[in-house]
């Protein structure tokens, strides 16, 4: 793949974006990689966490802008939707996904770490929606995204201003879950990552699902799925595992089935 890097590490794989003297801009290109690199995790029934970042001083500074010069109304539209449906696409895959923001996480790459699960920041860096400097707003989803983690008020401002804000501020607003040093934010995204890949997947895909649907349903909709989603969690045999290993005093080894 020409601008995205995999690695896999089970039970953990990494994605990295590979357009670092462009700051990992997004280009058809690179979603089309993006997209290659998340199917092969998916398919490998050994990688049970993905972990998205970026290579060099950013994670995502967004959609490339060189592209705009080519667009139309039109293909605007199509460029537009493409990364949009990437993003969903993302957002409910049955894998837990971490964003590890190394850098700036801008526009579009602030929409891509906005569709992962868990969003850990280096505490240098910034994030933002600086569409609107462009003379454009957020269209990977970030309109959407954006008020249901941080709510209307600060939503509406950070995309009318468009203004960058540190990592530390992003945790306050619950837009990023945790801060670290750069220096420290391989290692503690790693560990995160592991906390993760030792809980049963079934339920992990489950718990994806029900949030994900759940904040766009009626709460009536969204608690019945959750009753019938119980039920098929009950019946795994990770499940059986959870309790056998609560009353045999030992930690319980997850299989995903
Ligand atoms: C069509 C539908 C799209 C819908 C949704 C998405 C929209 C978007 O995401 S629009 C883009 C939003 N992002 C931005 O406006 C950020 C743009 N970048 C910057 O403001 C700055 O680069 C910076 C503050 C992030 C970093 O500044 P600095 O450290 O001074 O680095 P440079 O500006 O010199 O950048 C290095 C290199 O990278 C190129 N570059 C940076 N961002 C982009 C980008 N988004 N698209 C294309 N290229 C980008 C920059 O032009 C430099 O290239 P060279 O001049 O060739 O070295």
């Amino acid at each position: 793949m020409e601008t995205v890097q995999l690695k896999k590490e089970p039970p953990l794989g990494w994605i990295y974006l590979n357009r670092p003297d462009k700051l990992n801009a997004i280009n058809e290109q690179l979603m089309k990689d993006l997209r290659q690199a998340v199917d092969e995790l998916v398919a490998d029934d050994q990688i049970r966490v993905i972990i998205i970042t970026g290579q060099g001083k950013a994670f995502s500074a967004g959609a490339d802008i060189s592209q705009f010069k080519t667009l139309n109304g039109l293909t605007a539209w199509e460029f537009a939707k493409k990364g949009r449906e990437l993003m969903d696409y993302i957002e409910n895959l049955p894998k837990p996904t971490i964003a590890m923001i190394n850098g700036y996480a801008l526009g579009g790459g602030l929409e891509l770490a906005m569709a992962c699960d868990i969003r850990i920041a280096a505490e240098e860096a910034q994030v933002g929606l600086p569409e609107i400097t462009l003379g454009i707003y957020p269209g990977f989803g970030g309109t959407q995204r954006l008020i249901r983690l941080i709510g209307k008020g600060k939503a509406m401002e950070m995309m009318m201003t468009g203004d960058r804000i540190p990592a530390r501020e992003a945790e306050r607003l619950g837009l990023v879950n945790k801060v670290v040093p750069l220096t420290e934010l391989e290692k503690e995204t790693r560990n995160f990552a592991i906390k993760l890949a030792e809980k049963p997947p079934v339920a992990l895909k489950l718990i994806k699902l029900l949030v994900n649907q759940g904040l766009d349903i009626p709460i009536l909709a969204g608690l019945n799925m959750e009753s019938l989603g119980w039920g098929v969690v009950f019946s795994t045999e990770d499940a059986k595992e959870g309790v056998n290993a609560f009353f045999e005093k030992r930690k319980p080894n997850f299989k995903g089935s």
